[in-house]
């Protein structure tokens, strides 16, 4: 297991991370997600032992990286794949670091054929693609059979085939009760790959649950109801209707309506009461990028004052349409990266703040102006951020 207790790190005036307390436990996939320099590979570097926090602690089976009895075979880890001799042919590469720890050379030859390097393994890495450079450092982080494995962007370059290929064998890896912790941007296949979340955003924990729990508690379900095209009289009588029993009522860019709030069968029965044919009434789950955009986004619209987007969803939040009456789409609503604010059950906040944990909570006393102790956000990066976004 690994174990960080308030775990701060501060590169001169910048707090890298802040107060992070988490356990990654074995058995499972753990996901590690943040926008851009919200510190993941600064905690993934402090786990390892290759930076030192400034306050608090990192353990892995209760010792500090650096104290872990024999350490490199027992913890494995992919930070950079490009940190490689690029004259070295890959089966050397490994034999070089399978020395070092101490590791029979024929488990150099096992961990190339797991990762489908075999036929190139007197090759020189530097003319390897990405893939084939991520697929060496993955080998690199299984040479030592380890309990515990860390992978910073496992899939970076990776065809899909490959894609495939590593979300199997992070499955497989914590099926065998190894503790696999694993940073991606990539949400879909986040999803599909990990069963637990460590989301950290501006260096603090803003959530610790299972990925079931994190859709749920940063979005909605919803469905979406279709009346006959080109008939505006029947979608707004059906609109009207469904506002009225209190369901929220967005439009959508291509016509079709998305309503919370009420269940499939109260709608099929409010448009027959209203007298309006449906074209189409389906459910649908929010997904996990869905929902870790509402929880990062809203935690940009917490801080900035220069996303244009953000100020909109403020104003109209779900339900805030007065009853009847059809809001018009806001910009983007609709589109591809447009995401809705976060569900009326959280209350209206913006995103679900990480709790104090020493009573110092650095966004609690001031939210519009963190105190120099907190990460101070990068506005030009964060509208950087925000264009990704869309
Ligand atoms: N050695 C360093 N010196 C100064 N600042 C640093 C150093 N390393 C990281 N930082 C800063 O700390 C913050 C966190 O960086 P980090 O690389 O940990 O983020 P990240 O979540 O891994 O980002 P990404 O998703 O882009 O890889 C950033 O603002 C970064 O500029």
């Amino acid at each position: 297991m690994i174990e960080a207790v308030g775990l701060t790190k501060r590169y001169g005036a910048k707090t890298a991370v802040y107060n992070l307390s988490f356990q990654v436990r074995p058995g499972t996939v753990t996901g590690f997600l943040g926008p851009n320099g919200s510190g993941k590979s600064t905690t993934m570097r402090m786990i390892l032992g290759l930076d030192a926090p400034t306050t608090g602690q990192v353990t892995i089976g209760g010792y500090p990286y650096r104290k872990l009895p024999n350490a490199p075979r027992q913890v494995g880890a992919l930070l950079d794949a490009k940190a490689v001799h690029g004259g070295r042919h890959a089966r050397n590469h490994l034999l070089c670091l399978a020395q070092l720890s101490g590791i029979p050379a024929r488990r150099v030859d096992e961990v190339l054929g797991v990762v489908g390097l075999q036929d190139v393994a007197k090759k020189r890495s530097k003319g390897f693609s990405l893939g084939m450079g991520q697929r060496l450092g993955i080998a690199a982080a299984l040479l030592g059979d380890p309990q515990v494995l860390l992978f910073d962007e496992p899939v970076n370059g990776l065809d899909p085939e490959g894609i495939l290929w590593v979300r199997n064998l992070m499955k497989s890896l914590a099926a065998e009760g190894r503790t696999v912790f694993v940073s991606s941007h990539l949400m879909s296949e986040m999803a599909l790959t990990a069963e637990h979340l460590i989301v950290i955003g501006r260096g603090q924990l803003l959530a610790d649950m299972s990925v079931k729990d994190f859709i749920s508690h940063n979005s909605a379900d919803f469905a979406r109801v279709r009346t006959p095209e080109g008939d505006g009289q029947q979608r707004e009588k059906l609109s009207a209707a469904l506002s009225e029993a209190g369901g929220q009522v967005m439009p959508e860019q291509d016509g079709a309506l998305r309503v919370t709030g009420l269940p499939l069968p109260r709608i099929s029965d409010l448009a027959h009461g209203a007298d309006v044919r449906l074209w189409e009434l389906s459910p649908h789950q929010a997904s996990l990028e869905e929902a870790y955009m509402r929880m990062t986004q809203g935690a940009v619209d917490y801080r900035s004052t220069v996303d244009q987007r953000a100020g909109l969803q403020q104003q109209m939040p779900p339900g805030a349409a007065p009853q009847g009456q059809m809001q018009p789409p806001l910009p983007g609503q609709g589109q591809p990266g447009w995401y809705a604010p976060p569900p009326p059950q959280q209350g209206g906040q913006p995103f679900a703040m990480p709790q104090p944990q020493d009573g110092q909570n650095p966004y609690a006393a001031a939210p519009q102006q963190p105190p120099a102790a907190a990460p101070a956000p990068d506005m030009s990066k964060r509208a950087t951020d925000n264009e990704d976004a869309r």
